[in-house]
């Protein structure tokens, strides 16, 4: 909706009306297509002010409205009736402009932001291009390299970039809406020719031809697989070589062949998965609006590691007091000039000054006496851990949240060293901490409502994507990483290569393949891990009977090479070879291609063809069955909770919407029926089990993806 009131005398004051971000929806367009006529014929309206309703300008198209029948007037009309106007039009840009909201903005004549708004083109990230003449006008208006800049990131820019780039014309710390109803009053009966963006040539930059094909080989690189933008550079490329209608027409041809596809749908649901993920629920029926969460004062942060130094840092750019404790004086020490190191890059990075202050360090674990919450970050040792609760439950003060930095240890366990286990739970952090966007907030059965509302508050505080999840080995994504890894392992030894491999994933749009990714983490992790478990022993012998442990398929392919100190970048050779000790770019390496051999041979395994086919579905379907049996144990609520923690954590490609949205676009029936395939073939592999709520959704006609949630929740109300 949108209102028309005459302010100054002869000012038309528009004000869009449809909370919460007054984005356009068929309502809001019918509403300015008829206050726009109205004030164009009112003859006591001079000028016209368009502003938006609460302080907020726009928040763009109706993002709920695609994937519908989309009635009402469409946008690009609507925009083009304003430009062409014959009264001036200012808009009045307060909070955000993104979208089609900047696209109407660009449409008006003049555009005067508050300095705290926020403007931009964010469609690339919901698998779109501006569709609504941003593509054609943009270039217009800032030039071709800062259009491509901002069209193909969709980032978001401050009014002050804006007007450094002539996004804007004015900005002001007052109130938006006086001064560009008194600047409208001073243009009114002006000229407005130059005023039309879409009259303007596009700027050519010199070597265009080298610029866009630069541009577009950035961007085919960065886009693992992704459509929108490359169709973003090839419309603003059109801009820049076409007239304006032609432009307008390939912009509407690109669009329509990103409005309906699977990646627009994937990077849609991803949008909304991520708003959903924040209104939480716990099995007890406690929720996330109905959970008072406890404030958050003062941290202490256990063990200065490289997950200690990063969350330290992260708590302090949030603005909270830290006490970082590290016992031995030498790592203490080291952490304290590196943490010195990243509060002045970051301060740098957000044009603020560094946070030193903050932080008080400290040797000793009795600095945690007055703090209102605790993260402990140390070594990924059970007994260690055991030791740390234990000593903080004494320490603390009443009421201290006891959190722990584990990627998958029993958070129950730790909870009951503690005399208050109600307030323990698991922060997962991934690395680098304060920079890694994810955080697995790890519920157990005894933690209470409040701390878990507590943790994911102090999440969303520090910018982090926070995702509830219930406590059981792995959590959600390391456990669901366990069968895509062994899969990885179980392919080499049936006749792949790591470069075979990674490259199915890497094609498929992982940033990393599991090899390069295991050589860059340490193979010395995961073999510390499995030694633990009491595997991570090669037994010396030959034949199947040295690749089965604790009745099931082991391949002990990773632990040999431990053996044999190949530990990945840090020693130079992994699963692939390396210039030096701490080399990060990987070569294919002919010593482990024979050794591959010989440990077939050894075996009595005969290598086969595989095709990039049976790596993705042996890997990524395994991968989603252990995502359906974590949703069948409740540990995950939803598929929204797991696709945001692959897509946020794992390097899931995020235009493929996340592990179970991804199951949902390939056909359940699909992804049960080569599971069922490869586990005839392979019996002695639990994993290729297909699990009963895989079964239970394929047999009830595969609902989609956002009927999961009920489905879920009826089946644990019936247990
Ligand atoms: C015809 C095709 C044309 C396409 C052109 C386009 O305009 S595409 C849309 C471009 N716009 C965007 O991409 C903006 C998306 N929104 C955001 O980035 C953020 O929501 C925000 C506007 C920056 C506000 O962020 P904030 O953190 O303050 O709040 P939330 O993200 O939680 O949002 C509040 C609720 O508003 C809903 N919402 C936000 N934007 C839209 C939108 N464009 N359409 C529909 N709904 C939107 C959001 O889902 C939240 O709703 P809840 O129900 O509370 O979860």
């Amino acid at each position: 909706m949108a209102q028309l009131t005459r302010v100054s005398g002869s000012v038309g004051l528009i004000t869009l009306q449809s909370p919460p971000v007054n984005a356009l929806s068929a309502a809001v367009r019918q509403g300015i297509v008829d206050t726009v006529q109205r004030a164009l014929s009112d003859p006591e309206v001079k000028s016209v002010v368009v502003c938006g309703q609460n302080g907020i300008f726009c928040g763009g198209a109706d993002i709920k409205e695609f994937g519908t029948n989309m009635s009402g007037p469409p946008l690009v009309p609507l925009i083009h009736a304003i430009e062409v106007a014959h009264k001036p039009v200012v808009a009045a840009i307060e909070g955000i402009a993104l979208g089609g909201g900047l696209e109407l903005a660009l449409g008006c004549h003049y555009r005067i932001a508050h300095s705290k708004a926020k403007l931009g083109l964010p469609e690339v990230t919901l698998g779109l291009l501006p569709a609504a003449g941003g593509s054609q006008r943009l270039p217009r208006l800032i030039g071709v390299p800062a259009a491509l800049d901002l069209i193909t990131t969709g980032r978001h820019i401050t009014a002050a970039e804006a007007l450094k780039l002539g996004v804007v014309d004015q900005v002001t710390a007052h109130s938006t809406v006086d001064v560009a109803v008194k600047f409208a009053l001073s243009v009114a009966g002006k000229p407005l020719d130059g005023r039309r963006i879409s009259s303007l040539p596009c700027p050519r930059p010199p070597n265009m031809d080298a610029l866009f094909e630069g541009v577009m080989k950035k961007v085919r690189q960065s886009a693992r697989g992704a459509i929108a933008p490359i169709a973003c550079v090839q419309a603003i490329r059109a801009a820049a070589t076409l007239p304006y209608d032609q432009g307008m027409e390939r912009e509407l041809e690109l669009m329509a062949s990103l409005f309906t596809s699977d990646q627009a749908r994937a990077l849609q649901y991803i949008f909304f998965a991520q708003r959903a993920v924040a209104r939480w629920s716990m099995p007890s029926g406690a929720r996330w609006d109905t959970s008072k969460p406890r404030p958050v004062h003062k941290a202490a942060v256990i063990g200065l590691g490289t997950m200690g130094r990063g969350i330290a840092v992260a708590l302090a750019q949030t603005g909270l007091s830290v006490v970082a404790v590290e016992t031995q004086e030498k790592q203490l020490m080291a952490a304290k000039q590196e943490m010195s190191g990243m509060l002045e890059r970051g301060a740098k990075r957000r044009g603020v000054a560094p946070a030193f202050d903050k932080i008080r360090y400290s040797p000793d674990i009795k600095a945690v006496a007055d703090v209102d919450l605790v993260i402990e970050a140390v070594f990924e040792d059970m007994a260690l851990k055991e030791k740390v609760f234990q000593q903080l439950s004494a320490l603390c003060k009443p009421g201290t949240l006891l959190c722990t930095n584990t990627s998958g240890l029993d958070v129950d366990h730790l909870a009951s060293q503690t005399r208050s286990p109600e307030l323990v739970v698991g922060m997962h952090f991934f690395a680098p901490a304060h920079v890694m966007k994810l955080l697995e907030v790890v519920y157990g059965s005894k933690s209470s409502p409040q701390a878990l509302a507590t943790a994911m508050q102090l999440g969303k505080k520090m910018g982090k994507v926070s995702v509830a999840v219930g406590n059981c080995r792995g959590f959600v994504g390391n456990r669901m990483l366990k069968p895509y890894s062994e899969q990885a392992f179980f392919l080499l030894e049936e006749g792949a290569t790591p470069e075979l491999v990674d490259g199915a994933l890497e094609d498929f749009g992982f940033p990393m393949g599991l090899f390069r990714m295991s050589d860059l983490s340490g193979l010395d992790v995961g073999w510390r891990v499995r030694k633990v478990d009491g595997l991570g022993k090669s037994s010396g012998a030959s034949g199947q009977q040295a690749r089965i442990r604790q009745g099931r398929r082991y391949s002990p392919l990773g632990d040999v090479l431990c053996e044999q100190g190949r530990f990945g970048q840090k020693t130079g050779r992994g699963w692939y070879q390396y210039d030096k000790p701490g080399g990060r770019v990987g070569r294919p390496d002919p010593w482990l291609h024979s050794f591959l051999e010989e440990y077939r041979a050894q075996h009595g395994l005969v290598a086969r063809r595989i095709d990039h086919q049976e790596v993705l579905e042996r890997c990524l379907y395994t991968l989603i069955n252990e995502g359906f049996r974590i949703l069948e144990d409740g540990i995950a609520a939803g598929p929204e909770e797991i696709d945001i923690i692959y897509v946020f954590g794992y390097g899931w490609p995020r235009h493929r919407g996340g592990p179970m949205f991804y199951a949902s676009m390939v056909g359940l029936e699909k992804v049960l029926a080569r599971l069922e395939f490869y586990q005839e073939a392979h019996p002695d592999v639990p994993y290729l089990q297909p699990c009963n709520l895989l079964k239970r959704l394929v047999a009830s006609g595969s609902p989609p993806v956002h009927k999961w949630r009920e489905v879920v929740k009826k089946l644990h109300s019936q247990l």
